[in-house]
């Protein structure tokens, strides 16, 4: 791979007698991997995939998954670059958490974080960029999830609506991108050796708001798929002595991670608690990652959070849809209208103003004339709900996400229905005796064959 000269220049300069095999690194094949959802029911397909696992993470793989897979449209694995899944990892939620994840499109890290929290808390997912947040709103509707917020804000915004409110943030902060060469020769051409120093400069911006938003207590994890000193050990050590409320917490170092380098910033022997990932030393294309606690003594103000706001007439239609379709009261959600759309949104978020909002919660269906429809979205978050379910074969399957209707091999009982394919629930159909009626949505039907849908 030609890499630019100054870079090779740098990296001879900083690494010394590694940095042939360094460099070398980029001419490697690119290390793939997949995660596993522990939510969801592992497929035998996925069983079968599941043979070279990753030594810091219980769920993850190294291997190829197809996008196009009943697994993967069905949220049960998520495609991921090995040495990205040490922040999921290092980031790992409690349960019943307030979480954000500050820089989250398209969702990989917001997945990993949704693995852990189990349906539990409240995990805000945050992208600035518009175009990009769509893919992040499909991935977290594969993933199931009901206690996920998605905004489309810049991180004053967020600040200003969160003072000090969450428990643990993940800035996986936008960078110069080092550590994707390899995978995406592209991202070299935005590179050049004032590219880091500029990259820094929003990183800080970041990091700025972010600290608003911490918790007395709270964890910050901090990471970037880049090598340059300036985003990595020397943006910690700028942390450290701008608010000496954050303390750095030791990252254990496995399959070949190393210390970060206090030498590439002030000298501060704390930063080689953080941790970092070279393409030479282990099976991944590199990363840097720190958490860090937040020991503030700040007031924390009781916000208001969500409650249900729904007309008398909303909520009839409502009543009526849960009974016909078996739907159990809905654990820690208030029922929000947003025009037609009926949404279950976590009730430990607060109340915010003037904040763009792309998803605020799980989109439960649509308010038609005198009838309710149940959403795509909440087949796919029913594992551990009690709702009708019908088993379909995999033939049934590709049927079904091409939009045609469909017989069952035996008459199921009539109404909504959610279709599960291998254990996993893949979306609702209207079953009528034998016959299923589609309501796969429309913008992500394909032709659907064995050849394209394997995993
Ligand atoms: C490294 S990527 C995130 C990858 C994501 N966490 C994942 O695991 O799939 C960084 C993201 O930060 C976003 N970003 C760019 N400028 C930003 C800013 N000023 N504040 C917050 N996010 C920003 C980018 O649009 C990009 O999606």
């Amino acid at each position: 791979m030609q890499l630019p000269a100054e870079f090779i220049t740098k990296y001879q300069a900083l690494l010394g007698d590694q940095a042939a095999a360094f460099l070398a690194a980029f001419d490697e094949p690119v290390e793939k991997g997949f995660r596993v959802n522990p939510n969801k029911p592992v497929t035998s397909a996925m069983q079968a995939k599941m043979t070279d696992p990753i030594a810091y993470s219980k769920i993850g793989y190294y291997g190829k998954v197809n996008g196009n897979a009943l697994e993967h449209l069905a949220g049960a694995v998520y495609s991921q670059e090995p040495s990205a899944m040490t922040v999921g990892e290092v980031a790992r939620p409690e349960l019943n958490e307030r979480v954000l994840d500050l820089c989250a499109a398209p969702g990989g890290k917001t997945t990993h974080l949704l693995s852990y929290l189990k349906q539990t808390g409240l995990l805000v997912t945050n992208e600035i960029n518009p175009k990009r947040v769509t893919a992040l709103g499909d991935n977290v509707e594969r993933y199931g999830a009901r206690n996920a917020v998605i905004t489309n804000e810049t991180p004053a915004h967020l600040a200003k609506a969160f003072p000090h409110f969450f428990d643990r943030i993940l800035v996986d902060a936008p960078c110069s991108g080092e550590g994707m060469f390899r995978k995406d020769p592209d991202a070299m051409q935005y590179w050049n050796v004032d590219y880091p120093a500029e990259c820094a400069a929003r990183q800080r911006e970041i990091l700025t708001e972010t600290v608003k938003m911490m918790r007395p207590g709270g964890h910050l994890i901090y990471s970037t798929c880049t090598f340059a000193p300036e985003e990595d050990e020397q943006m910690i050590a700028w942390l450290l002595k701008t608010y000496p409320d954050f303390e750095l917490e030791p990252i254990e170092k496995v399959a070949g991670m190393v210390d970060a380098k206090p030498e590439w910033a002030d000298g501060n022997p704390e930063l080689k608690k953080a941790a970092r990932l070279f393409p030479h030393l282990m099976r991944g294309e590199g990363h840097f990652i720190a958490k860090l606690v937040y020991r503030g003594a700040d007031k924390v103000k009781d916000l208001r959070t969500v409650r249900d706001s729904l007309k008398p007439s909303e909520r009839q239609l409502w009543t009526q849809a849960q009974q016909q379709l078996n739907v159990p009261e809905l654990p820690n959600l208030a029922l929000q209208v947003h025009g037609d759309q009926l949404y279950g949104v976590p009730e430990m978020m607060p109340v915010t103003r003037r904040l763009k909002v792309f998803r605020p919660g799980i989109q439960l269906g649509t308010f038609k004339k005198k009838r309710f429809e149940p959403s795509y979205a909440l087949a796919l978050a029913s594992d551990d709900l009690a709702l009708p379910k019908v088993a379909i074969t995999s033939a049934q399957w590709q049927k079904y996400v091409h939009g045609e209707t469909f017989d069952l091999d035996q008459a199921g009982q009539n109404g909504f229905t959610v279709l599960t394919c291998a254990g996993l629930p893949v979306g609702f159909g209207k079953v009528v005796k034998r016959t299923v009626k589609n309501f796969f949505p429309k913008g992500l039907r394909f032709l659907a064959t064995d050849d394209n849908t394997s995993l």
